[in-house]
């Protein structure tokens, strides 16, 4: 089932419209990915989806990219608003692309025993650090005698947070969410298993359906494989990202967004004495002194720290084992030349 989409209801704006030039105004069409196979892509264009073929000279693209095509064909890649990727090992590929250019990603959480601070503040940095605005979704609304008081508490996190409370079950529920859900918005959903991220996305689809239906692909052995697409259309005409990436992303080379989430931590460093304070016993601390006084919480900064010491022991063994596999590629050239040499020499 094919949904004709115009290039607005696809999310094409004035950040995409004015990296164009005037020739390729001219010559070449805009067009979003809304699946990315082995051997090709799928991409909508202003009133039609059509496959391209994937060829070596591409970037590494994603769902949700921007392209421009000429004749059917890749032309190049349009600047990215924003960015989720994870930073995978291997020698080739250093950074697996999951989506691009989202406006909103829907922190899913729910109010019940696994409901937990340190973890929204884990979406919140990767969310900060893809440059993508989240809002916090607090699911079983209908199950919690006192959502308030979950919602109080990510506020005290901080308090220019979107905060939502909703019933995932109930659709009338979901329309609190349809603000972030109106036509050309691209939004997805990030959460721990069993928080209802699928209930969630049944929900805003409610009857609509996956931008195109499925496709069949040849896999590299010839075999027809049929692969689902990424982008759905949902009843209030937003486009849903659901890739299985997005529920697996890694906090690794995530400083920044780690960053950004305790920006008051960060800022208060700045008055801390020692330039490099762990804020743990060192004279002079700020960020001490605010917890002595109350205006930083233990947990936050235990957080913090928590989240920052993972990022960093995530990108170093994620850089060991890009140095193993390059040690391995070299070991591997190394074999087979010495084995051609003997037969050159034996022939
Ligand atoms: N009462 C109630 N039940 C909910 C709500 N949201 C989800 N559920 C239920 O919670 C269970 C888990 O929901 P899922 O949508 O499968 O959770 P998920 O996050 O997709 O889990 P994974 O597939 O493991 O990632 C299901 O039994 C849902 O019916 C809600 O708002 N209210
Ligand atoms: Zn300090």
């Amino acid at each position: 089932m094919s949904i004709i989409f115009s290039l607005s209801e696809l999310g094409w704006r004035p950040f995409f419209r004015q990296q164009l030039t005037f020739e390729e105004w001219e010559s070449s069409q805009p067009a979003r990915i809304i699946a990315v196979h082995r051997s090709n892509l799928d991409v909508a264009i202003d009133g039609q989806t059509i496959v391209i073929p994937v060829i070596p000279s591409m970037p590494s693209l994603a769902v949700g990219d921007w392209i421009l095509i000429e004749n059917n064909g890749f032309q190049r890649l349009l600047e990215r608003q924003s960015l989720f990727s994870r930073k995978a090992a291997g020698s080739k590929v250093s950074e697996q692309l999951i989506a691009a250019n989202l406006d909103t990603a829907f922190i899913v959480c729910s109010m019940n025993q696994d409901f937990n601070l340190n973890r929204i503040e884990r979406y919140l940095a990767l969310v900060a650090e893809a440059e993508v605005e989240p809002v916090i979704v607090l699911t079983k609304q209908d199950l919690c005698p006192d959502a308030e008081h979950f919602i109080d508490q990510v506020r005290s996190i901080d308090s220019t947070l979107q905060i939502l409370g909703v019933n995932s079950l109930d659709s009338e529920s979901l329309s609190i969410l349809h603000p972030w859900c109106s036509p050309g918005r691209t939004v997805a959903l990030i959460g721990s298993s069993g928080v209802g991220k699928s209930t969630l996305v049944n929900g805003l689809l409610g009857q609509s359906q996956q931008v195109t239906g499925n496709i069949r692909e040849d896999d590299s052995k010839g075999r027809h494989t049929t692969t689902g697409r990424s982008l759905h259309l949902t009843s209030a005409g937003a486009l849903l990202l659901d890739t299985p990436g997005m529920r697996e992303v890694q906090l690794a080379h995530c400083e920044s967004g780690v960053e950004a989430t305790f920006a008051e931590i960060t800022e208060l460093s700045e008055q801390c004495q020692f330039h490099d304070c762990q804020h743990q016993s060192e004279p002079g601390c700020a960020v001490k002194a605010a917890i002595l006084t109350g205006k930083i919480d233990q947990r936050r900064l235990d957080s913090y720290r928590k989240l920052l010491r993972e990022q960093a022991m995530n990108s170093a063994s994620l850089a060991e084992k890009r140095s193993q596999n390059k040690a391995y590629t070299r070991h591997i050239k190394s074999v087979a030349k010495s084995s051609k040499r003997l037969k050159q020499n034996w022939e």
